[in-house]
């Protein structure tokens, strides 16, 4: 089996920034002195390696890291330093509504989203009814989606994603703003792609979730990856 994604050595840092009273900026304008920037390292030269047909969990406490790693292997950050390597198609669920125009319907949205993610035109047509009728948002499909509450936009958005037919599928805590049937749905289809020997990476505090459904658990600390290897081993040392 080959790897599909290949984390060497990433570091990630924000900077942080501060607000000053206007006497403080007119003070340093007079001085020529810019404000100073603390930065935090989000990302630790993190390692990965995962091979294809992998479900991993992603795991760790709030502001761990998690969906900034996942933002890099998604190639919506950049990593300051490291390489980051993914084979194949790969479709990412990260931030609800990204890839989606507000002032666009949601049937507009899925041709927009559809491209976004690799599709082409005449793919995206013969999918659409399909995509709908998982989305079971067909009443709504020709409203603007500013209109559409977070759940609709996840039932969209994971929609669009699982038809494009992904090698490597990411998926944040997003699924968490499904209300319970489309929840057991998603997962359902997520089981789905395992079986197919797709290669997953999920992010979620729903611990049994992650030690039922994923083959391999990685735990981040404080932007470090502190621990991998079998799931349920992770998830004890959570709540240990
Ligand atoms: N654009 C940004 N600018 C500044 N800091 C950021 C930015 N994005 C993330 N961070 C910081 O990086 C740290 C890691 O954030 P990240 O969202 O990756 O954590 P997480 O493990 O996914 O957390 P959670 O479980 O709360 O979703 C946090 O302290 C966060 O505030």
């Amino acid at each position: 089996m080959q790897d599909v994604i290949a984390v060497d050595g990433v570091s990630k840092h924000f900077s942080l920034k501060h607000v000053h009273s206007l006497k403080e900026m007119a003070s340093r304008a007079v001085r020529r002195k810019t404000a100073p920037r603390d930065t935090f390292t989000a990302l630790s030269d993190v390692d990965l390696r995962v091979t294809e047909g992998e479900t991993v969990g992603l795991l760790g406490f709030n502001g761990s890291g998690k969906s900034t790693l996942l933002k890099c292997i998604s190639g919506v950050l950049t990593p300051d330093e490291g390489v980051i390597g993914v084979r194949g198609r790969v479709a990412g669920l990260i931030e609800v509504g990204a890839g989606f125009h507000p002032d666009l319907t949601g049937r507009e949205n899925v041709y927009l989203n559809g491209a976004i993610l690799g599709m082409s035109e005449a793919r995206i047509s013969a999918a659409f009814d399909e995509i709908v009728a998982f989305s079971e948002i067909e009443q709504f499909i020709d409203t603007e989606v500013k209109f559409y509450s977070s759940g609709m936009f996840l039932r969209l958005a994971f929609s669009v994603a699982v038809h494009t037919d992904p090698d490597v599928f990411l998926v944040d805590e997003i699924l968490a703003v499904g209300d319970e049937p489309f929840q057991k749905k998603c997962l359902t289809r997520i089981k789905q792609l395992r079986s197919e020997g797709r290669t997953l990476v999920i992010v979620s505090h729903d611990l049994d979730m992650v030690a039922k459904l994923c083959t391999r658990g990685v735990l981040l600390e404080g932007g470090h990856l502190v621990m991998d290897g079998d799931p349920a081993d992770v998830v004890a040392r959570m709540r240990s």
